[in-house]
């Protein structure tokens, strides 16, 4: 995706604040919610925090941000503990999925109240936002389709400029092309106004081009934290005749299989090296990566089927 774009002139966001999570446990009535989570995500730099529906994404976001406050362990931002630091409260800006304490409130008012209360908030930007997605300042945020509710969860998040910024499912609603444009602005104002963002979207295709690093949370735990090649490196697509690959199924490593005609296609995880992969390829198996979307539903779906035990990931 090409970024380009002209530079705002809003007051410089101080950048390269590390966030730390050590031990952080929030858990609710059932026990769902999120454990024991340790986790250091580095500056300047976007952030895919992916999971299944109920394992603590959105839990997660509101703890960072000082929302909620968790039963257990220690958040800090920039070393400032967020729930005690209203200065380490200002650099961070959640956008929830729905934010209930707009209903009532024109755009244009909430827009007022954020400049008030991000000190590095662009008036320009949000304005550019708000004729690129056609959204009135006189519209009560109640009246919006889920899409411009959307709308104005990206406006606030972007215009913040907060150093850190976290999305929790910025596009809900948003049709393709609209998507595209959160898509591109997002990149566009990230390379003019380096900051960090965490973003978490059920969408995973379309958003894995821009996430640098990720972060995979299997019931409320980290499964997975590190560059986003890393996560689909060890899990590889075979491809090839039915007779050499149907020896491999019943194997634990094997995440999906299908059939076709003659021939089987399996997603199998963690081949043991080279070695297995030369074999595989010289009885006529052909090897390709799996698509980081295909990756998480084949984890998700095992998941789900083994919910007693646990795997790796
Ligand atoms: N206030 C609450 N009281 C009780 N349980 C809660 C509360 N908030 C969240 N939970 C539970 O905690 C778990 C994690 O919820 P959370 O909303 O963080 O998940 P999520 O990963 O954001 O899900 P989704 O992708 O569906 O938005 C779920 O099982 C949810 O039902």
């Amino acid at each position: 995706m090409m970024v380009t774009g002209k530079k705002h002139e809003a007051a410089a966001a101080p950048s390269g604040a590390k966030l730390d999570l050590s031990h952080v446990s929030k858990v609710f009535r059932g026990g769902q919610g999120v454990h024991d989570i340790s986790l250091s995500l580095e500056p300047e730099m976007i952030h895919g925090l992916i999971g299944a529906n109920g394992s603590g994404k959105s839990t997660l976001l509101s703890l960072i941000a000082g929302q909620r406050f968790a039963d257990s362990g220690l958040i800090t931002y920039g070393g400032d503990h967020v729930n005690e630091h209203a200065a380490a409260l200002s650099q961070i800006c959640l956008v929830k999925t729905y934010e209930r304490s707009w209903e009532n409130y024109s755009l244009k008012e909430i827009f007022k109240f954020a400049s008030i209360f991000y000190p590095h908030w662009d008036e320009q930007l949000a304005s550019e936002l708000m004729d690129k997605f056609q959204l009135k300042g006189s519209k009560n945020y109640q009246q919006l389709s889920r899409g411009g509710q959307s709308m104005t969860g990206i406006i606030k998040g972007l215009a913040s400029r907060a150093p850190l910024t976290l999305l929790d499912e910025p596009v809900i609603g948003l049709d393709a092309s609209m998507r595209e444009i959160f898509y591109r602005t997002l990149l566009e104002d990230y390379s003019n106004n380096p900051r960090t963002f965490v973003v978490t979207t059920h969408l995973i295709e379309e958003a894995e081009n821009l996430f640098e690093r990720m972060v995979y949370i299997k019931r409320g735990r980290v499964a997975f934290q590190g560059p986003v090649e890393d996560f689909a490196a060890n899990a590889v697509y075979a491809s090839g005749p039915a007779t050499v690959l149907e020896k491999l199924l019943g194997d634990v490593r094997v995440l999906h299989s299908e059939r076709l005609g003659g021939k089987l296609l399996l997603a199998l995880e963690d081949l043991s090296g080279p070695a297995e992969r030369r074999m595989l390829q010289d009885q006529g198996v052909e090897l390709s990566p799996v698509p980081l979307q295909k990756l998480f539903v084949y984890l998700t779906l095992r998941d789900a089927e083994n919910s007693q035990g646990g795997g790796n990931r």
